[in-house]
């Protein structure tokens, strides 16, 4: 009898190409999905090594973050329709790279193209207990399908375009049980607000997460991808939702799913993907579904979660005093009164859109509320922003620009738009906005502007009102109540054992080959000889655990090595620091991995004069010795968290800083680190309070050993006898070794597994291959059918 196992222990298992003695593992990707920010340095990298894009068939690009939404009717080309330089030069760049590469590709003149995380499910490119990555942190939206899906750094864009795997290790499992049925008009993205104010944004760092339970059964596939999208926001790795009959309703019959025979033995498999009776969490929460009413955010973390009946907190009743610090700050920020009621808060903007909330269901629910009724008075802009061209037109056949174009909303062309506003629709400083995106981080939508995550629904209603209103008071015109997106389904009952059985065999099949004569030893990766290496990577591995060279070493591939670090700590006294803060989203816009130090933490760095000149604010790394810093102390938690640009810690390397300490960091953003050469280490809170701040206050300078895990004062002596750090990376970092040229000497196990997969998941061969340059002649779910660049 096999242990029983979660639904994500079940596709982990099915993934692994191979493992390694310090429990890293070589994981398979079945679906890459690439955009214009993330992908420029991953394609300039794979060119420079003469690499080429291992499957074709498993990649999807299209362009999202940079693009205009304003009527494409008269598009002609990128060149004349961006006007933003550094915009064009970004989706310019997607398109050459991917003629040159050969990925298929929709732009802005296809009906397909749209936001990366609606494209995927839309098309069926995205399926069932999958591996899903792209550089994007909101992949997670991918788990709604029960596929293992999350964000990835640019260099990790690289090394799955080069080698189709990743690197990775196992995850806690934790499960999030919503138990009962939700109150009518509660969408799941309360739900999911909900979740994330309860456990904070840090709750599920170093976790999958599975949503269980009768409430999410109950959710459409759609309202479950909003479910998952924000998963990221509670720290987790991913998020998954079991695949059932719901499940299987909205494949069937999308362009890229699979069909006939295929598509019975896809659903075969499919439905053995659930936990295990008995498998083991490492951490659970109980949720009752009945307790949930509309939710909207006050502060500038999706943490900072309420119901709408509830009024802005007062720091005064805050021990805690980094809480109470970081609480007072965001009701600056803000530009709010504790105390004030929720419904009282008056919004300047609506927006209606993003990867979490720009579906067709989405948009219904908005306009079934809009429906009738005008935009209040005091509200300067709002809009609806598709998340796809297919969304758009959907939309348009039922009628629901006309009823949104009737109250005052505008009606624009599918991207990510105002959720980060990369393009031109951003707020302007003080600005308020009612959003349904994900993520109300300082500066997020514009300079100094603010948001308030919400529902459609809630966000349609704050609308009419001018203000945060709750929904469950709202009075629909034409007596029309909005439509919820709960969709009943019944969960699969015909789970059979043996099948489970059958498709996992795959494990008792060597994958592994354990032959000891193999020319590369799998397990040791201490010894691999060099002659092996990638012609990028000709450095020796070799790593001795006694060797402390203090003078730092660049291996050919360009990676620096990181041994003995020293230098001056600087203090950072925040938690939940995330990477929209450390590298704000106008510097995002670059195609080169350098020059980035300048916008460091731009917003805490520099404030505007009355000639809108940067001025230095008194921020830490504006004030001596701390300008120097090479190590970062940060005292809060879940330092790096949020968004997966690689641009973090490219930033915080051209400013300076080698080093960063915390007590924890967002999963994305640790990984990203090592993969450019920085290391992050984590130590307990009181740690670092107690024994490291002072000696960063005194303005003197710390030493870090990686070889030896420890760090120690400038006088030599320890302070931290023993720091964590998994091996491999370690040997990476200490060696500055390039792990594509790592991975790409595990070709027979990469060349072993995808014959397994051949023969057993042969309905996941086709992928984007499947796309025909077709437009509009036959029928899809949307009624048009997939084309071609
Ligand atoms: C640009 C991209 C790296 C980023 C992400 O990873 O999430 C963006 O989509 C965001 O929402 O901040
Ligand atoms: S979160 Fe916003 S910016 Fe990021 S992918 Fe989604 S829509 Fe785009």
């Amino acid at each position: 009898m096999s242990k029983p196992r979660t639904l994500y222990d079940k596709v982990f298992d099915s993934h692994i190409v191979h493992e390694d003695e310090s429990n890293s593992y070589l994981l398979y990707i079945d679906r890459h999905l690439v955009h214009e920010v993330t992908s420029p340095q991953a394609f300039e990298g794979l060119k420079n090594a003469n690499r080429t894009v291992r499957r074709k068939d498993c990649t999807l690009a299209t362009v999202d973050h940079n693009i205009p939404t304003e009527s494409r009717k008269h598009f002609k080309s990128t060149k004349t329709f961006i006007k933003q330089n550094d915009s064009r030069l970004q989706v310019e760049t997607l398109e050459k790279n991917v003629k040159e590469f050969e990925v298929k590709f929709f732009g802005m003149d296809s009906k397909n193209q749209g936001i990366v995380h609606i494209i995927g499910p839309e098309q069926g490119f995205t399926l069932p207990g999958t591996t899903v990555v792209c550089g994007d942190s909101h992949t997670s939206t991918h788990g709604a399908f029960g596929a293992l899906a999350f964000g990835i750094g640019t260099s990790e864009v690289e090394h799955v375009l080069a080698t189709q795997t990743i690197i990775q290790t196992k995850s806690k499992n934790m499960r999030i049980q919503v138990n009962g049925k939700l109150n009518e008009g509660i969408t799941s993205k309360d739900l999911i607000l909900h979740i994330i104010g309860v456990i904070g944004t840090a709750g599920g760092t170093g976790c999958v997460m599975e949503f269980a339970g009768e409430a999410i059964e109950n959710l459409s596939m759609e309202a479950r991808m909003s479910m998952c999208n924000m998963s990221i926001e509670a720290g987790a790795r991913a998020g998954m939702i079991k695949p059932d009959q719901t499940t299987f309703d909205y494949v069937k019959g999308r362009p890229l799913a699979p069909s006939g025979a295929e598509w019975d033995k896809a659903v075969a498999y499919w439905k053995t993907l659930y936990t295990d009776e008995n498998a083991k969490f490492d951490k659970e929460i109980i949720i009752a579904a009945k307790d949930i009413i509309p939710t909207v955010t006050w502060g500038t973390s999706p943490q900072d979660a309420l119901p709408i009946t509830a009024s802005v907190p007062d720091p005064n009743k805050i021990d805690d005093p980094i809480n109470k610090k970081a609480m007072e700050r965001a009701l600056e920020y803000m530009g709010l009164e504790a105390n004030t009621n929720l419904e009282d808060i008056k919004i300047d903007k609506v927006f209606i859109g993003s990867c979490t909330n720009a579906r067709i269901e989405d948009l219904r629910n908005a306009a079934a509320v809009i429906k009738g009724h005008k935009i209040a008075s005091n509200i300067k802009r709002a809009m609806v922003v598709p998340g796809s061209g297919l969304v758009k037109l959907e939309a348009e056949k039922e009628g629901l620009d006309q009823i949104f174009v009737d109250a005052g909303f505008e009606w624009r062309e599918a991207g990510c738009s105002m959720c980060l506003g990369m393009n031109p629709d951003i707020l302007s400083p003080q600005e308020r906005c009612a959003s349904t995106s994900n993520r109300n981080f300082e500066g997020r939508q514009g300079a100094a502007s603010r948001t308030h995550l919400m529902s459609p629904a809630m966000a349609a209603a704050a609308a009419v009102h001018g203000r945060l209103f709750d929904i469950r008071k709202f009075e629909y015109k034409n007596g029309d109540v909005a439509q919820i997106e709960i969709t009943s389904s019944k969960p699969s009952t015909s789970e059979d054992k043996l099948l489970q059985e059958s498709v996992y065999n795959h494990e008792k099949i060597p994958v592994q080959p354990n032959d000891a004569s193999s020319e590369v030893a799998e397990d040791e990766i201490d010894d691999i000889p060099v002659d092996h290496l990638d012609k990028n990577v000709k450095k020796s591995i070799k790593i001795n655990p006694n060797d402390t060279p203090h003078t730092k070493k660049t291996s050919s591939s360009g990676m620096e090595s990181f041994t003995v670090l020293k230098g001056i700590a600087a203090p950072l006294d925040k938690q939940n620091v995330d990477t929209d803060a450390i590298i704000p989203k106008q510097f995002l816009k670059t195609i080169k991995r350098t020059g980035l130090g300048s916008g460091l933490f731009y917003e805490w760095r520099f404030k505007k004069d009355a000639n809108n000149k940067d001025q230095e604010t008194d921020f830490v790394l504006n004030v001596e010795p701390y300008r120097n810093a090479k190590i970062l102390l940060v005292t809060g938690d879940n330092f790096g968290c949020g968004s997966s640009r690689e641009h973090a810690p490219w930033a915080l390397k051209d400013f300076g800083i080698q080093c960063m300490i915390a007590p924890s960091f967002g999963d994305i953003f640790y990984n990203n680190s090592f993969k450019n050469g920085l290391l992050p280490i984590r130590i307990d809170q009181d740690i670092i309070l107690e024994k490291l701040i002072p000696i960063a206050k005194a303005g003197k300078e710390l030493v870090i050993d990686l070889p030896k895990q420890q760090i120690l004062d400038s006088d030599g002596n320890i302070v931290i006898e023993q720091f964590d750090v998994d091996p491999f990376r370690k040997h990476c970092l200490v060696n500055g070794l390039d792990d594509i040229g790592l991975t790409l000497q595990k070709e027979e196990f990469i060349k072993k597994y995808e014959a397994l997969r051949k023969d057993k998941f042969s309905f996941l061969e086709g992928g984007s291959r499947l796309i025909k340059p077709v437009i509009g002649t036959k029928k899809s779910p949307y009624g048009v059918l997939a084309q071609e660049w």
